[in-house]
C-alpha cells in the first residue's frame, strides 16, 4: 500500500499509523512538518500579510537540518499530528537545540510564543498549533517512570511511551477541566484571577477532582469560588486547551434562582466576579481582537478562540432570541 496516497478512510489510516512503527517511518518520509523552538511554533507571513503555520515537506526539512548542521535523521524525533485533508501525514518536530535565527532564516519564518500565535493565526489553524506543542511538552517530561526511575522509550509516532523495566505503558494525558456561564436569566457572572491580562473577565473554571462527574465538579467549583448553588447544566462544548499544561475543557451553561444571586468570592482564587447584563456583553462581544501596542480595554471577554468566548456568545444570542419574544431590543 502506498501510504502517501489520499487515504479515504483517515482514521484507520492514522490508526495504522499510531500503532506500526514501520509503517510511521514510511510515512515520515512524505510527511509535513511542524517546527517548534522550545515549544514556540515556526510561523510564516504570507503575500497577503496573513500568518500561517510554516509546513515543511520531508526533503525541505532534511535540506534545511543539513545546513545548520544537523543529521537529516533528525526528522524520525518528529511525533505524528495528524493528517492533511489531501491525505498527507502531519508531525511536530522540536528543534530547540539548533541555533534559532539560522533556522528562521532557512525557513523563512519565525518562532512565536504559542499565546501570541493565537492572535495571529487563522482560526482553524490554532488548535493544531496547540497540539503540536502540547504532544512535545507531555514527552519532554515523561522522560522517566514514576514507578521504577527507569527511562520511558517512544514509539514512533508518539502515541504512547513505555518503561520496560516495570512493563507500564504511558498515554500522553490531558487534565479535564469544567468551565461554566452561570446566568440569572438576564446576566451571566464572569471572574477574573489575578493572573488574567488587565481587564479581562471569562467564565468560571475548574478541574474535576479524581473520580468526580462533570456535574459534581460544576456544582462544588461554582459553589467554592462564589458560594452560589446551580441547576439546568446544559452542555455546550469541548476544547482541549494547551496552557499552562494540556486541559480538557468541557463547556457547559448553567442558571441559579434570580432570588439567589449574591455572590460571595474566594479571594484566595479570584481577584472579582460579576454579573454582566445583555449590552456589557454584547459591547465586549463586538471590540475588535486585543491589540497589544494598545492600552487594554476596562472590560473584555476571552478572544474567539477560548471555548469561554463561545458559552458568552452562545449565551448573547440566547438573550437576543428571548428578548425578541419579549419585543424588548
Ligand atoms: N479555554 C478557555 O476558554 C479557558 C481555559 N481555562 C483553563 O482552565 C484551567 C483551569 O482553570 P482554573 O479556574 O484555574 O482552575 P481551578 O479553579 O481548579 O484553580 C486552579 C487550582 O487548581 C490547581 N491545579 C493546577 N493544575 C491542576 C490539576 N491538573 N488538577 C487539579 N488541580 C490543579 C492550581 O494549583 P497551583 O497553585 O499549583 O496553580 C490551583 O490551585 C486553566 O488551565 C485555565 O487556563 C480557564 C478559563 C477559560
Ligand atoms: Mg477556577
Amino acid at each position: 500500500m502506498n501510504l502517501t496516497k489520499p487515504v479515504k478512510n483517515m482514521s484507520r489510516y492514522l490508526k495504522r499509523l499510531k500503532e506500526d512503527d514501520e509503517a510511521c517511518r514510511e510515512a515520515l518520509k512524505s510527511g509535513i512538518f511542524l517546527l517548534y523552538h522550545k515549544l514556540s511554533p515556526l510561523l510564516r507571513e504570507t503575500s497577503s500579510g496573513i500568518y500561517t503555520l510554516a509546513s515543511l515537506k520531508t526533503s525541505d526539512l532534511e535540506h534545511i537540518l543539513e545546513k545548520v548542521g544537523k543529521d537529516k535523521h533528525f526528522v524520525n524525533e518528529s511525533f505524528l499530528l495528524g493528517c492533511t485533508d489531501k491525505g498527507e501525514p502531519q508531525f511536530s518536530l522540536e528543534v530547540g537545540d539548533i541555533d534559532r535565527s539560522a533556522l528562521e532564516q532557512e525557513c523563512r519564518g519565525m518562532f512565536v510564543d504559542l499565546r501570541k500565535a493565537f492572535f495571529m493565526l487563522p482560526g482553524p489553524e490554532s488548535p493544531l498549533a496547540a497540539k503540536g506543542q502540547a504532544l512535545l511538552r507531555w514527552h519532554q517530561t515523561n522522560c522517566f517512570c514514576s514507578a521504577t526511575g527507569q527511562p520511558t522509550i517512544r514509539n514512533q509516532s508518539g502515541s504512547f511511551r513505555v518503561c520496560h523495566s516495570s512493563g507500564i505503558t504511558y498515554y500522553p494525558k490531558m487534565a479535564p477541566v469544567v468551565i461554566v456561564l452561570v446566568s440569572d436569566g438576564s446576566r451571566c457572572l464572569l471572574a477574573r484571577q489575578t493572573m488574567f491580562p488587565l481587564g479581562m473577565y471569562s467564565a468560571l473554571s475548574g478541574f474535576c477532582d479524581m473520580g468526580e462527574s462533570v456535574e459534581e465538579t460544576l456544582h462544588r467549583e461554582v459553589a467554592e469560588e462564589v458560594g452560589l448553588e446551580v441547576k439546568n447544566i446544559q452542555y455546550s462544548g469541548s476544547q482541549h486547551w494547551p496552557f499552562p499544561q494540556s486541559s480538557f475543557m468541557l463547556a457547559c451553561h448553567a442558571t441559579v434562582n434570580p432570588d439567589k444571586t449574591q455572590v460571595n468570592i474566594d479571594k484566595a482564587e479570584l481577584e472579582d466576579a460579576r454579573w454582566f447584563t445583555y449590552e456589557e456583553i454584547t459591547e465586549a462581544l463586538r471590540k475588535p481582537p486585543l491589540d497589544p501596542r494598545r492600552e487594554p480595554p476596562v472590560f473584555w471577554v476571552p478572544p474567539s478562540y477560548a471555548i469561554a468566548n463561545q458559552l458568552i456568545q452562545e449565551w448573547a444570542n440566547q438573550q437576543q432570541l428571548s428578548r425578541k419574544l419579549h419585543g424588548l431590543k
